[in-house]
């Protein structure tokens, strides 16, 4: 299928990311085309996760720029990042631990109400309807996600595929057009996994745009319509995941490292 160019949301173009000598990033060009779910795979220290660093404002890149709907982005901080209509997650649970799944996903959300001496001392107007407001879109999230239940409990007294899917409704309190999930499905069982990749499908239906770090090949082959595979900070392919799946120089990125032992292979992901 042929792809337009008007429906990309997210793209790199020459991209460098430097640490001391090391190029984590090189000139990386990548196009993430609006209602699709994309996945950015390689082996371990391929750069993967830099990349995001750089789309989500964590890092400013050393060379090349981020477009995001034609704008470019990078330079931004990762508030504004936000605010323009990104939202990710991390690899790893960042998560308030003590405090309740709700309130979770409130305190994601930044208070735009007026601040000041008299707004410090009475709640105004204003911010007391920005809390409902806040309120209100948490309790939708947690509900998408499934967690209502779980409303009141501490995070950290909830089961870890659940932590990750309150992670993933934080993100999606931001009202983001692009979630950004660094590898999701990692440390979930195979009926977590499953669930997740239901959910993650049904986002594409709310109009959203999926960019996703994911070392289960079973999932990437389940979940993606288009897949960029870097090693060493380069693209060494991208297309349709059939497609990449069989391409002798992803899977020799992979079997050279096979001792990393990231890649799932189950032998049913076609
Ligand atoms: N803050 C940093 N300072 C120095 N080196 C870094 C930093 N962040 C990443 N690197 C290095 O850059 C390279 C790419 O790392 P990155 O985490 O982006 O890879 P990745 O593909 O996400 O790996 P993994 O699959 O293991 O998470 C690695 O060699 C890593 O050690």
């Amino acid at each position: 299928m042929k792809k337009d160019k008007a429906d990309i949301v997210l793209e790199t173009r020459q991209v460098t990311k430097k640490f001391g000598g090391l190029t984590a990033v090189g000139e990386l060009d990548i196009k993430v085309h609006k209602g699709e779910i994309s996945s950015l795979i390689g082996p371990n220290g391929a750069g993967k996760t830099t990349v995001f660093n750089v789309v989500t404002g964590i890092y400013r890149p050393d060379g090349g720029n981020v477009y995001f709907n034609g704008r470019i982005i990078d330079g931004k901080k990762p508030h504004e990042i936000v605010a323009l209509g990104i939202a990710r997650t991390f690899q790893n649970i960042r998560l308030f631990p003590d405090m309740t799944c709700l309130e979770n996903i409130m305190a994601g959300q930044h208070c735009r109400a007026s601040s000041g001496m008299w707004a410090s001392i009475f709640k105004t107007r204003c911010q007391r309807q920005e809390e409902e407001r806040i309120l209100a879109v948490s309790e939708d999230r947690l509900r998408q996600v499934g967690m209502a239940p779980f409303k009141n409990e501490l995070a950290k007294n909830v089961a870890y595929g659940n932590q990750r899917l309150l992670e993933i409704a934080r993100a999606l309190a931001s009202n983001p057009r692009l979630l950004v999930l660094d590898e999701p499905s990692s440390g979930l069982n195979h009926k977590e996994t499953d669930d997740l990749i239901a959910f993650l499908k049904s986002l594409i239906a709310e109009d959203l745009t999926l960019l996703i770090i994911e070392h289960d090949m079973k999932v990437v082959m389940d979940i993606s319509d288009w897949v960029t595979v870097v090693d060493e900070g380069r693209k060494i392919a991208e297309g349709r995941p059939e497609a990449i799946y069989n391409d002798p120089l992803v899977i020799e990125a992979y079997l050279g490292k096979e001792e990393d032992e990231t890649v799932t292979h189950t032998g049913n992901e076609k």
